[in-house]
């Protein structure tokens, strides 16, 4: 038996959640050992020609196979119910690992592997904790208890199946160090496979215009073969688990009736040599019940066997699991905030200023920093443009204003505190749009309380109306992950609509009319200048259409970000407030 003590602790988390699982599952056992002793009680009716006895057996049999039939039903939906809250609770640690700034900005990392991690390491192990180990603890909690009954008929016999109970639970550990190697090598092959895939399905677009699908999909079938042979492998080995246990339980059945039935012919005859039918003729009953125990005893530790091959894969994913923080203590939950927080459904508008105060910042392995201690003061109602070279740090900057980037010193400020994420809207570029309805991707990040009218005037705002118009189905019309049913420009639209949506205090746009003509981009420009009532917006963009309705304007360049005209000057504006609440 392989015991995994990261996974233990985890369902120990759950212990009443485990405790009514495994409860069941004896139940269920203890089904069939009523079970195994209405046929005893039915043979020896047999055998003693009384049928009104058997008639009673035959009842009782039937009671234990119906009352079986409810109790598995119910263990399986308290199982259910225990891998969702263990499943659950795994999540929320790997992604709160994975979903960091130095994850994700570390260039090394491979985004089909950190999904891989949260997604099918975290069910991988499904199996193990909500099937496996509630047997395994069945195993502790019912064995012995049948040994004790067992003696009750056959000292003997019980001697013997204590012995062979004890080598199946403990004669496959000495496997286990192989199996862990191998389930491991097994899960990198996964990793890698998954990574692959996901890899080339993003760049499915590219490698049809160079022509490399057939050299990828070359490679994708290496890397296939060699996961298949891994998993052939693995439950090679898995099988020398599966071997021994099942050599323990034939083994252990056939001494421990052996004895049973000799030890039951010796007491009846004087003498080891008489022949078991005079001991059945003697005390049928009791010979009956000492074969069906010996049976009934080793069947918690069959159902262990039968268990294993499904929680042994999974085990493969324990160790990128322990990687990712699943098995680590939660961090204390935050005290509520003192003031209402960014997160109050109420709508609400920045007064105060959005400062960067000696922002430097260098990624690893790089040679030089992107930003030399940037100094800015962004004010509330204007539109603050920034334009740079390519590679000058604008994304970096917007990364650092997000919090998804700790800068290395310095610090950024909304109304002399640091920011909420809650506080900050952004519409990208390039914006991740999800398999769903229009409306279901324009509201991603709205209040609750946003109705049909605000998220078309958010769309109208974004110049989205006119694709509205032509969808019969309006703001339902399914799109494709990815976006890829939508126009680059119409991607665009959305992801400016869902910002407004998100009705947050400050906006940031990276480069917002690129992929617009200029009929849109100029629709887009004048509203958005009614969009920045209240807010601080930031917008990178080198066009002149944007650069034309800026208030202020900044160019970031060897690190620096410097105004480009006085009016952005660090300064300059209206002194900070605080948040204000525009209900
Ligand atoms: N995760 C990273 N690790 C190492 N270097 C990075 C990382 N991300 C960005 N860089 C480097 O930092 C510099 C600034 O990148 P950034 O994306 O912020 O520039 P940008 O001004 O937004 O460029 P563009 O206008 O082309 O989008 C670039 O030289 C880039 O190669």
């Amino acid at each position: 038996m392989m015991i995994v003590p990261e996974l233990v602790h985890l369902s120990r988390d759950h212990r009443h959640r485990f405790r009514r699982v495994t409860g069941a599952l004896v139940g269920v056992s203890l089904t069939h050992l009523v079970q195994a002793l209405a046929v005893a009680g039915a043979l020896t009716a047999v055998v003693q020609a009384r049928p009104g006895l058997g008639a009673l057996w035959l009842g009782v049999l039937a009671m234990a196979a119906v009352t079986r039939l409810l109790l598995r039903q119910h263990q399986q939906r308290l199982a259910s119910d225990l891998g969702t809250a263990i499943r659950r609770q795994m999540r929320v640690r790997v992604l709160r690992r994975l979903l960091v700034p130095e994850r994700l900005h570390d260039v090394a990392s491979r985004a089909g592997s950190a999904r891989l991690t949260a997604v099918d390491a975290v069910d991988g192990v499904d199996a193990y904790l909500t099937r496996y180990l509630p047997h395994v603890a069945q195993v502790a909690a019912l064995c012995p208890l049948l040994v004790l009954a067992m003696a009750a008929f056959s000292p003997a016999a019980a001697g013997v199946l204590a012995i062979f109970v004890l080598l199946a639970v403990v004669a496959p550990r000495a496997f286990n160090r192989w199996m862990t190697t191998r389930s491991r090598e097994r899960w990198e092959s996964y990793d890698d496979l998954s990574a692959d895939v996901q890899e080339s399905l993003q760049g499915m677009r590219t490698l049809q215009l160079l022509g490399a699908v057939p050299a990828r999909r070359r490679a994708l079938r290496r890397r296939s073969a060699r996961l298949h042979r891994e998993t052939v492998r693995t439950m090679r080995t898995s099988l020398w688990e599966s071997g021994i246990l099942d050599l323990m339980i034939q083994a252990g059945t056939a001494v421990a009736s052996a004895l049973a039935i000799l030890t039951a012919a010796g007491v009846s005859d004087g003498g080891l040599l008489a022949t078991p039918f005079a001991a059945v003729a003697e005390d049928p009953f009791r010979i009956f019940a000492v074969l069906v125990l010996t049976s009934e005893t080793f069947r918690p530790i069959r159902d262990v066997s039968q268990q294993w091959h499904a929680g042994f894969l999974g085990l493969s994913a324990v160790g990128t699991l322990r990687e990712h923080g699943a098995f680590d203590a939660d961090p204390p939950s935050p005290a509520p905030p003192e003031n209402p927080g960014p997160d109050d459904r109420r709508r609400r508008r920045a007064s105060g200023s959005l400062r960067l105060e000696g922002v430097h910042h260098q990624y690893p392995r790089t040679v030089s920093p992107v930003l030399r201690g940037v100094e800015a003061e962004f004010l509330p109602d204007r539109i603050s443009v920034i334009s740079g070279p390519s590679g000058a740090g604008k994304s970096t900057l917007f990364d650092i204003v997000l919090g998804l980037l700790e800068p290395e010193s310095g610090q950024v400020t909304l109304a002399d505190r640091r920011p909420h994420p809650q506080e900050i809207a952004v519409a990208s570029q390039t914006p991740s749009l999800l398999s769903g309805t229009l409306r279901e991707n324009l509201c991603l990040a709205a209040p609750d309380d946003v109705d049909t009218p605000m998220t078309l005037d958010a769309c109208a705002d974004a110049g989205l109306d006119g694709l509205l118009a032509e969808l019969p189905e309006g703001l339902d019309t399914l799109i494709t992950e990815g976006g890829a049913s939508l126009s680059r420009g119409q991607a665009q639209r959305v992801a400016i609509a869902r910002a407004y949506l998100a009705d947050r205090p400050v906006l940031l746009m990276d480069e917002p009319t690129s992929a617009l003509d200029t009929d849109s981009a100029r629709h887009v420009l004048s509203r958005l200048r009614e969009r920045a009532e209240g807010r601080i917006v930031l917008v990178i963009s080198h066009r002149d259409d944007v650069t034309a309705v800026a208030d202020q304007r900044w160019h970031l360049e060897s690190g620096l970000l410097r105004p480009l005209d006085a009016a952005s000057s660090v300064t300059a504006g209206p002194p900070s407030t605080h948040l204000e609440e525009d209900a």
